[in-house]
């Protein structure tokens, strides 16, 4: 790399993981640096696993001709050396062992390029291809600064057996219960999701930069203690760039129905893009929704990938509890466009699993939170949910899995309590104007965004 003294267009790769969780972040973080005047090369690994991962991109890269696509075709790989049920961590593991093919891809593009951001999850996998090219990489954290504790911590932690003894507690920062840690991450056996913890964790401190979709103002204390090194030393510098906007590109399916509900009263509910709830607490969760008397949107989800779900509601409900909910509600199965449903005026609360997307639509919304994690990150950005001010988090729900049941008069309770909530309400909108903030023309974000990409036009890769 050498400093080219002239300051040209910069060119950078990205380089997504399987799933919406991860693809939403990088196609806004995309949309973002083109309309700053950097040339953007998408990557997109192939096959995708869900066809809503398909279906954004076509929209996206039909929306923003300026941005190129380059696809990764991924090798086949033998099922049982994945060690992983999860079809998605499945896919990270047909990526990671995938990612050579990067290195004449990456090679061939032209201009030659400034940097690379990739993906957390191919951390490990990565880094060593783009080192031999000499070229920048910057890893794209795509949940809370929170996790990102964990994340980089995690390998430092291992007992014998790699089993986890203690809650994470970094200096000046609110621990890290083991409860809240994912629960692959507490077996003791070997699992997909532990590997990438300790291998993409223990490689963090060789990237150029670690991006995260936060902002300084509810992050500022865990910001800083990355940034201090306390939480782990050598890490190098870790930029806030969120919350990252909405890029408006899907094409919108208008609810009526939304339409003609009062402003402020209606309960969304959602799991994200790849939680199915058991039969069971689908049921209770209808029953208790109805119970609670208030109006509700429910996008109900009974299969991990949206391809294999394919049972009609009234098989999923069953015909009289989806008699009652249509009294008061209005479920659905298909995929809605949530960017669109938490910005309707109609939209008054959120049931979020706080997968970290939804969190920062619904914050960039101003939208409360009733948070109930049902898995991976979603614990911790429950508590950052609480501790902010942005909703509630009952604790005693647990996380999920299939042998806990949360009963009807629960939820029920719960939810009247929070759509009853005034002062939740006046924080989420405060919250809102702060998260507009960030990202406005002197915002957080902003500098640190433009300070990244001046650093880009600075250098250059040597071809
Ligand atoms: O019907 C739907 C369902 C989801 N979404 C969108 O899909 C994304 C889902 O992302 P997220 O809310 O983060 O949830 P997951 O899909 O569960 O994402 C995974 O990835 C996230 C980022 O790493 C983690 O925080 C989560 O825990 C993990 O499950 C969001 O942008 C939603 O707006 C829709 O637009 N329509």
């Amino acid at each position: 790399m050498s400093d080219s003294g002239d300051l040209r267009v910069p060119h950078v790769a990205l380089l997504p993981s399987a799933g919406m969780g991860h693809l939403t972040p990088f196609l806004r973080l995309a949309a973002l640096l083109a309309s700053h005047d950097v040339s953007v090369t998408f990557i997109t690994p192939n096959p995708t696993v869900s066809l809503a991962e398909s279906q954004s991109l076509s929209n996206f890269l039909m929306a923003f001709p300026q941005i190129t696509r380059k696809q990764l075709h991924l090798l086949p790989l033998d099922e049982s050396c994945a060690n992983s049920e999860d079809p998605f961590y499945y896919h990270f593991e047909l990526i990671r062992r995938s990612s050579h093919l990067l290195s004449p891809l990456l090679s061939s593009l032209s201009p030659p390029l400034s940097a690379m951001i990739t993906d957390m999850s191919f951390t490990s996998t990565v880094l060593p291809i783009t080192d031999s090219l000499g070229l920048p990489n910057y890893i794209f954290f795509t949940s809370s600064a929170k996790m990102l504790t964990l994340y980089v911590s995690f390998h430092t932690m291992l007992g014998p057996n790699h089993t986890i003894k203690d809650d994470l507690q970094v200096p000046g920062l609110g621990p890290i219960p083991k409860s809240w840690m994912p629960p692959p991450l507490l077996q003791e056996s070997n699992n997909l999701l532990k590997t990438f913890f300790i291998e993409n964790g223990k490689k963090m401190t060789e990237s150029s930069g670690i991006l995260v979709n936060t902002y300084e103002s509810i992050e500022s204390e865990t910001l800083a203690a990355l940034n201090e090194g306390k939480v782990l030393r050598k890490l190098p510098s870790v930029i806030s760039i969120g919350p990252l906007a909405p890029c408006f590109f899907e094409t919108s399916q208008q609810l009526q129905w939304l339409n003609d509900q009062a402003t402020g009263s209606v309960l969304y509910v959602s799991f994200g893009s790849r939680t199915a709830m058991s039969r069971e607490q689908i049921r209770e969760l209808g029953d208790g929704l109805v119970r609670s008397g208030c109006r509700f949107l429910w996008a109900v989800k009974d299969k991990k990938v949206d391809i294999e779900d394919d049972e009609k509601l009234t098989e999923v409900l069953g015909e009289e509890l989806l008699e009652r909910v249509k009294k008061n509600g209005l479920a659905v199965k298909n995929w809605l466009n949530q960017e669109e449903i938490l910005s309707h005026p109609a939209i008054g609360g959120f049931l979020s699993h706080c997968g970290w997307n939804s969190l920062s639509e619904a914050l960039w919304n101003g939208v409360r939170i009733l948070a109930w994690p049902q898995h991976g990150d979603q614990k911790v950005n429950a508590d950052l949910v609480e501790r902010i001010g942005l909703g509630t988090w009952d604790k005693s729900w647990g996380w999920g899995d299939r042998e806990t049941v949360v009963k009807a008069e629960d939820i029920a309770q719960t939810v009247s309590e929070i759509m009853g909530n005034d002062l939740l309400k006046l924080q989420a909108l405060h919250i809102r104007d702060e998260a507009r903030r960030a990202v406005g023309d002197d915002g957080s974000s902003t500098k640190s965004l433009a300070a990244l990409i001046d650093t880009w036009k600075k250098f250059q890769v040597l071809p």
